[in-house]
């Protein structure tokens, strides 16, 4: 366990307890080992699921032992969740619907996790003088201004257009049918709630915009574990499909951009926000990497690379194929063009700035894939069809 760590003014770092909901998610289990390896913290960890946090809360040998405790319980109908936020110094919330597939296809269930749910979480840490870390996400910019100039205007090249900014880019999202929308749209509201609990009450809060954040233990293999007819998003649909040696295929020709991060730099920008509470409350971060901006295609294409290498195995004649968006995610789905995230704000509160490029994310990710779910899909593809 660290101790005499000091924060980025040079003062001693007191252990603080976290109660952190959502903690058995994809970010979540890479929070807690960071908690747990490299800091004197404790962590009330909420959530309905512990699989990807298992290995942190057993044996009971584990040098970290008494400093993370489980508790199994969904936030919509808890009367445990607020003894758990006034037990704790800071309430981190990562409890969300947050696959893409659910915000056309489950519309209400989105925006009752991603705003409804989140309300008790907000008024129990004003209520009792709390700190909390709330993620919403880089989706509340939706489109760019860019996007909607005509396709060969020069104007789209310049960053006025396309960078976002948290506190001047405004959120442009698509008509009420577009129901995709529905998750930005409650985490923009969320976002106004806590932000008027801070201004009127007091609350001291930070929120954290992720921009693609990816990495090992992100959403899941559908039919190893996950639903076989699940869709998660685009780091676990593309791995699947390598893993099963599938094309990969491109929604509506794969033109969108997205800058994805790597999640372990991610986190180390959390930390920062969690040990330096003066620098951190009042502000709203972008966490992502501009310098690892790709097309969903161009992504495809350096997967189906790395794969190659991480695997051994040769890629198929027809790595990639297009599909719609109607046939792959249903009536009411749009998109965000371009994701370019502005660095001004984190780098002057907290001097964070991402390390990893994208390919040697990619290969630290598919290499862990790999690893994890080849065996599995072999036995599955193998198994004859029940008749
Ligand atoms: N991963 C990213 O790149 C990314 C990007 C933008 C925003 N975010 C936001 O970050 C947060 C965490 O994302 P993630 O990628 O870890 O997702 P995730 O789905 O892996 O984790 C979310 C966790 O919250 C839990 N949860 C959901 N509803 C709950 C409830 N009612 N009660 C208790 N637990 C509940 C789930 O069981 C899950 O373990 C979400 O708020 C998401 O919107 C993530
Ligand atoms: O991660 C984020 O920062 C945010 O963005 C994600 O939204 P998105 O990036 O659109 O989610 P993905 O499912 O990863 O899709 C990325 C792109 O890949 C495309 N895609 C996805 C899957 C696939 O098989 N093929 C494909 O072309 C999608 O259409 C989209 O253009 C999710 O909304 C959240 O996790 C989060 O709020």
């Amino acid at each position: 366990m660290a101790t005499g760590r000091v924060d980025l003014d040079g003062n001693t770092i007191k252990p603080i307890t976290i109660c952190m909901i959502g903690a058995g998610g994809f970010i979540g289990s890479h929070l807690c080992e960071k908690l747990m390896a490299d800091t004197p913290h404790k962590v009330l960890a909420v959530d309905v699921y512990n699989d990807k946090i298992k290995h942190l809360l057993e044996p009971s040998s584990l040098p970290w032992a008494d400093r993370i405790q489980f508790h199994r319980l969904n936030i919509k109908n808890d009367s445990r969740l607020e003894g758990l936020i006034r037990m704790a110094d800071l309430t981190i919330n990562l409890a969300a619907i947050c696959t893409p597939a659910d915000y056309n296809t489950r519309p209400l269930d989105t925006i009752y996790s991603n705003f409804i749910d989140a309300l008790p979480v907000v008024k129990y840490c004003s209520e009792n003088g709390k700190r909390l870390i709330h993620f919403s996400t880089c989706e509340v910019y939706g489109k760019t201004i860019g996007a909607f100039l005509p396709k060969d205007s020069p104007l789209r090249q310049d960053p006025n257009y396309y960078v976002l900014k948290e506190d001047s880019s405004p959120c442009i999202f698509g008509s009420i049918e577009k129901q995709r929308w529905s998750y930005a749209c409650a985490k923009q509201l969320i976002e106004r709630l806590i932000y008027a609990e801070g201004a009127e009450n007091g609350l001291e809060f930070t929120i954290v915009r992720p921009f693609n954040w990816i990495g090992p233990r992100m959403d899941f293999i559908p039919g190893i574990d996950g639903p076989s007819e699940g869709v998660p998003r685009v780091l676990a649909c593309f791995s699947n499909n390598l893993l099963r040696r599938e094309p990969l295929k491109l929604v509506d020709g794969g033109q969108s951009q997205r800058t994805f991060v790597y999640i372990k730099d991610a986190i180390e920008a959390v930390l920062l926000m969690i040990e330096n509470p003066a620098r951190a409350n009042g502000h709203i971060f972008n966490v992502g990497n501009p310098n690892n901006e790709v097309t969903v295609r161009q992504l495809a294409e350096m997967m189906t690379q790395v794969y190659s290498k991480v695997s051994g195995e040769s890629s198929i004649e027809t790595p990639t194929i297009d599909v719609s968006s109607k046939e792959f995610y249903g009536e009411g789905y749009d998109d965000s063009d371009k994701r370019i995230p502005d660095m001004t704000i984190i780098n002057r509160q907290l001097g964070w700035n991402p390390k990893t490029s994208l390919w040697d994310l990619l290969e630290s990710t598919l290499t862990y894939q790999h690893r994890t779910y080849a065996e599995a899909i072999k036995k599955a593809t193998s198994k004859p069809v029940a008749s």
